[in-house]
């Protein structure tokens, strides 16, 4: 059994409890689910965009805790200042110890930057959630999800008018989820079995990442030099969590990217 086998098992538990706990008509009752919600693939693409997709991440399965200190409202707002496109919340509280409050408390810190509900998603009621909680996107991972499930999922999510990231780790996940209700294709760079992170991975995929979505680069990211690469390679986005929240200071971590990563650009023009 893998992780993410793991990971989805507890995930079946959860919904149905939370399911339970409130239904379908409470969550649309909550204030931000009749928000207007903001565009994540327009904030990666937009021409003075960082592409920088920062995640608020406290612990994890393959590196434990990251971080147990780091406030969430004052580290996203810092992130924006500090120039992220779009805010990665996760909820995932078994696993990555984030919670449905940090993704509320996110959406009143930043009203304006889009948000991605960071979670494992296999269900309707977990896209109702995210509307209710004040998130623009929502995760769908192709390695656990039949591409029915993917066109499915995605297409209840824009119905609600979320945005869709389908994460693929290879290019058969690639080539059985894709389908028209996406927004953003996320290559993840990290090997679920081996935890070891390659950007190779994202190299041998972009080409085959049709030119509608954007395109972004996933995991194990920490230096401008790669960025570049990818940047070069096609990518339009990247997702960096751990880089910053090891820090003392996420978004100081973060600018200092952003100020690396344009100066490279700048010279290489
Ligand atoms: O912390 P990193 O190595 O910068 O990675 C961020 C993000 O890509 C990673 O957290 C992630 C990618 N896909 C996921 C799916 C579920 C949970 C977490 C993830």
């Amino acid at each position: 059994m893998t992780i993410l086998d793991r990971i989805i098992a507890q995930k079946r538990i959860e919904v149905a409890q939370r399911r339970e706990a409130t239904p379908i008509t409470a969550l649309e009752q909550m204030p931000h689910f009749m928000r207007h919600c903001l565009s994540a693939r327009d904030a990666v693409q937009s021409f003075r965009s960082t592409g920088i997709i920062a995640e608020f991440k406290r612990q994890s399965p393959s590196k434990g805790i990251i971080n147990d200190r780091a406030d969430v409202a004052e580290t996203t707002q810092g992130y924006v200042r500090s120039g992220a496109a779009v805010l990665s919340i996760l909820t995932d509280e078994p696993f990555f110890g984030g919670t449905p409050a940090d993704l509320q408390a996110a959406r009143i810190a930043n009203p304006e930057t889009p948000i991605l509900r960071k979670d494992f998603i296999i269900d309707r009621y977990q896209l109702l959630e995210a509307k209710a909680w004040g998130a623009d996107v929502v995760l769908l991972i192709a390695a656990c999800l039949t591409p029915e499930e993917v066109a499915e999922l995605s297409m209840q999510a824009h119905d609600l008018s979320l945005q869709v990231l389908l994460e693929v780790h290879d290019e058969e996940e690639l080539e059985r989820s894709i389908t028209p209700n996406i927004d953003l294709v996320g290559v993840n760079n990290r090997n679920l079995k081996t935890f070891t992170t390659s950007i190779d991975t994202s190299l041998r995929l972009v080409e085959r990442i049709p030119d509608t979505f954007a395109k972004i680069s996933e995991s194990g990211l920490h230096d401008a030099e790669t960025m570049r690469t990818l940047f070069r390679a096609g990518f339009d986005g990247f997702l960096i969590g751990e880089a910053f929240m090891k820090t003392d200071d996420p978004a100081q971590a973060l600018a200092k990217l952003v100020s690396e990563f344009n100066l490279n650009n700048t010279l290489s023009i």
